[in-house]
């Protein structure tokens, strides 16, 4: 059995922090095992053509990250699980959910304590269609601009002026210790955030027992039943990274309450419903809540989503 356990991550500061985050948990668990990082920058999607990853003698397109590990020059990958797509490709599978940070978004102002404190025509900053959504239905006053970079350049984008306020996730900041740059948490109510938002997941290989043994203690079951809500929701919708849709459940003992949303990115059409349940049937509830919003038109309103931003 291997005394090395190698976590495959990306090198941003926010992707460092998440792998020497699981890495530091591992090593207080396993003190006897050495717990490496195999930092990669990012080439996006490349074709592995090892016997391990060919499906009927063709390559596989996978992710660097991926690549590594059916490769076996990794253990594991730690991802935000709002980053992570649906499916996995064969021979890879998420196992750990992780007990998660703060899921709400964060409003961030030099000036402002809040969205409502903000005046007439000024300036948010975000490139997220869920929050442009839920920003513009209450607030139609104000003027949304992309903002786009990693979490230390959107804050720089936002002190050197070209902003009012920015949205954030409250959790990113939390993690590299930013979170005084937090202005105000805005009510789940106000911005419903993205499905599994604040929620590290760990890919491993599928066959690989030795490590899912080793992460077993990092799971959290709340957050799991939460997750597999929330995700399931925007499966049925077919609902990707860029789209505005929010997905939140609420764990409370055995119950779990899921709150979805679709809108379009002006904030003109904006559908909400709720479900709530018993906890094992966290992805039949998702299921549900998507047909009670395609029920209402939300596949008309992701397919005009969908329609202009091809
Ligand atoms: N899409 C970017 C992204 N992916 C994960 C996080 C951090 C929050 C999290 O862990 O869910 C962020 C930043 C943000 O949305 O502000």
């Amino acid at each position: 059995m291997s005394k090395t356990v190698r976590i495959a991550t990306r090198k941003s500061k926010l992707a460092m922090w998440q792998a020497e985050h699981i890495q530091a948990r591992l090593a207080a668990l396993y003190p006897e095992l050495t717990i490496e990082l195999v930092p990669m920058s990012t080439r996006g999607d490349i074709i592995l053509d090892t016997p391990l990853a060919k499906i009927g003698g063709k390559g596989l397109f996978v992710k660097e990250l991926e690549a590594a590990m059916l490769e076996g020059r990794a253990d594991l990958a730690v991802h935000s699980m709002k980053d992570l797509p649906v499916e996995f490709p064969p021979g890879l599978e998420l196992h750990t959910i992780c007990e998660s940070e703060d899921p709400r978004d964060a409003f961030v102002s030099n000036h402002y304590s809040s969205l409502n404190e903000l005046p007439k025509g000024a300036v948010v900053g975000t490139c997220s269609l869920r929050r442009r959504c839920q920003v513009k239905e209450r607030f139609p006053h104000l003027e949304i601009k992309d903002l786009r970079g990693n979490v230390q350049t959107r804050l720089r984008k936002l002190d050197d002026g070209e902003f009012d306020a920015i949205i954030l996730a409250a959790s990113g900041l939390i993690r590299l210790e930013l979170g005084e740059r937090i202005t105000s948490f805005i009510p789940v109510e106000d911005s419903l955030p993205a499905n599994g938002q604040g929620v590290l997941g760990i890919e491993v290989r599928s066959d690989d027992e030795h490590i899912k043994a080793l992460l077993e203690p990092l799971q959290c079951s709340t957050t799991r039943y939460r997750v597999l809500a929330e995700r399931a929701m925007n499966r049925r919708l077919q609902g990707g990274c860029q789209v505005p849709i929010g997905a939140f459940a609420i764990v409370e003992g055995e119950h779990l309450y899921l709150r979805g949303l679709v809108g379009d990115p002006d904030g003109v059409e904006v559908i909400r419903e709720q479900i709530e349940g018993p906890v094992e049937q966290a992805e039949a509830l998702g299921i549900e809540l998507a047909e009670k919003l395609l029920a209402r038109g939300a596949g008309e309103i992701l397919k005009a989503v969908y329609d202009q931003h091809d």
